[in-house]
């Protein structure tokens, strides 16, 4: 699903108008009626609702909103918010007359007592959406830092304002700190990305038809994983295979104390539908490897405590993971040096061997083409140099991907898929339970039995994702975030695939 600029959302708008036809007033009507479903849906009437309506379209959904909730038996209040001799938009004005009369409505300007709020109040938080132009300033700024500190539960209309949507928003503007967003058919880049995203809380992207001729042609180098996508993904298995059809991967990592780690990626692996698996391990992991896993073969280095040496021949395999609970020895470095040197099959990296390949910066020029690697933010700090935020580090993805004509995938929440071609894929699934230790382990399992089972690079980091993110997601449901950890993972990727072909 791609997701739309500010200046994108604006063109859609006016072709939806267009051809649809439809007037504008009456979009903005559809805009407000979706976004009062999905309050009805949350909140009884028994919850006062607080409107805070800014001077343009975004205001004037606020206004229509507030009028389709009156109607539906709800207590509402309107504020409107303005500086004094500032330009109203037409769809607000009318939506200012169309306000019954019997709604209580302030104006709020420069100096103003901010309201006292009733015990329960829902805050909408319509002062500006994608029009912003500029940082809050005078009594936009005021209304928006007496929000953020009344401690009310807040819905913010299609963007929470003050936020820039496509560009970062500046360290000290004043922003309004959504407890929900409810935004208009696509959600924006902004809520996708670290900083940014902090504002947004939980959003829900509520559709509001625009045209999807233009949707469809529109272009973007974003893009927003979907179910439906990653499903399409998805192999069925065959009647008539057996266990070389599903290839034979490899998996190289564990040291002394992190055995655990490789151990994580190897199950996932194996649940992941490896019809094969290797894991080389230095001594030290034998019997630990035969014990937790037996149904992985293992090759054993030369070395009691870490990689040395691989032992294995690369054209066995169709997809080598290297990276969990590797370590950074000298002589590991050393062997990653050689292996690169060879005729490899597809790589996976991960972990230490990232901080390998960014201490060393000719063995990442010396990186097979189309090798996928998976760092979280630090990690991606160390290979690609500093991000000053959010939007520039999506620059440093995009030309290091380029660079090294390899597959990133950027871990946190929504996940980034940085690909060669420029394109950027964001994960949907997952959730804060999978903060913990072990995770990317896990992921690493996953994406190098997919990759050995003939997905593509990119089929392969779009499809490990999410279904990581769903086993994540399936399990909190089950167990709760805060109990998570990294092997519950690896049991509910079942459930993901059966969930994901069930869909
Ligand atoms: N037909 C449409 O165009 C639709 C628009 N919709 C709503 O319209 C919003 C966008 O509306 P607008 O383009 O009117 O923009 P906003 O309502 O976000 O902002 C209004 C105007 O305020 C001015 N402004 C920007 N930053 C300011 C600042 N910091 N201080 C003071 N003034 C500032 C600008 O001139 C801007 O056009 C969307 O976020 C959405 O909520 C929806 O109703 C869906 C349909
Ligand atoms: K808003």
């Amino acid at each position: 699903m791609k997701i739309l600029t500010a200046a994108q959302t604006r063109e859609a708008d006016a072709y939806t108008i267009q051809q649809e036809p439809v007037s504008s007033l009456d979009l903005m009507e559809r805009a407000a009626a979706a976004l009062v479903a999905w309050l009805r849906q949350r909140y009884s009437a028994q919850v006062p609702f607080v409107f805070f309506c800014g001077p343009g379209n975004n205001g004037g959904d606020g206004l229509a909103a507030a009028r389709l909730l009156f109607q539906a038996g709800y207590e509402v209040q309107v504020f409107l918010v303005e500086e004094a001799g500032q330009c109203k938009s037409q769809d607000f004005t009318q939506n200012l007359q169309r306000l019954p009369s019997e709604i209580s409505t302030h104006t709020l300007q420069a100096g103003f007592g901010f309201p006292e709020m009733e015990f329960g109040a829902i805050v909408v938080d319509a002062l500006f959406g994608s029009g912003l132009s500029r940082p809050l300033q005078g009594v936009y700024a005021q209304v928006a830092e007496e929000i953020n500190q009344a401690g009310v539960t807040v819905v913010a209309v299609d963007v929470p304002s003050g936020l820039f949507t496509d560009a970062p928003t500046p360290e000290d503007a004043v922003v309004v700190q959504a407890t929900y967003t409810v935004t208009f058919e696509r959600p924006k880049l902004a809520f996708l990305l670290p900083k940014s995203g902090a504002w947004v809380g939980e959003w829900h992207a509520v559709p509001i038809g625009l045209h999807p001729e233009f949707l469809q042609q529109v272009a973007t180098p974003y893009q927003l994983l979907t179910n439906a996508y990653v499903k399409s993904l998805l192999k069925a298995r065959q009647k008539y295979a057996h266990k070389g059809t599903y290839g034979h991967a490899l998996l190289i990592g564990g040291s002394y104390g992190k055995m655990g780690a490789l151990v994580l990626a190897a199950k996932a692996a194996l649940r992941a539908g490896i019809g094969l698996l290797t894991v080389q391990i230095p001594q030290v992991g034998y019997s630990i490897v035969q014990t937790a896993v037996p149904e992985a073969m293992a090759l054993t280095d030369a070395h009691e405590l870490h990689f040395t040496r691989f032992m294995g021949q690369p054209e066995t395999y169709e997809c080598i993971g290297i990276g969990p609970g590797l370590g950074q020895a000298e002589d590991t470095r050393l062997a990653l040096e050689n292996l690169f040197r060879q005729h490899l099959p597809p790589l996976v990296l991960d972990a230490d061997a990232l901080n390998l390949l960014a201490a060393d910066r000719t063995l990442l020029r010396t990186l097979p083409q189309d090798t996928i690697l998976t760092p979280h933010l630090k990690e991606f700090e160390r290979l690609a140099g500093p991000a000053t935020d959010d939007f520039h580090r999506l620059q440093l993805l995009q030309s290091f991907c380029q660079e090294h004509r390899c597959y990133v995938v950027l871990k946190g929440a929504h996940s980034c898929v940085g690909t060669p071609t420029g394109d950027f894929y964001f994960n949907t699934t997952g959730n804060p339970g999978m903060a913990t230790g072990g995770s990317g382990d896990v992921l690493t399992g996953i994406l190098t039995a997919l990759r050995a089972q003939g997905h593509s690079a990119l089929e392969t980091c779009l499809l490990g994702v999410y279904l990581h993110g769903l086993a994540g997601d399936l399990a909190a449901k089950e167990m709760g975030q805060a109990s998570l950890i990294a092997s519950d993972l690896t049991t509910y990727l079942g459930k993901a695939f059966l969930a994901l072909e069930a869909s």
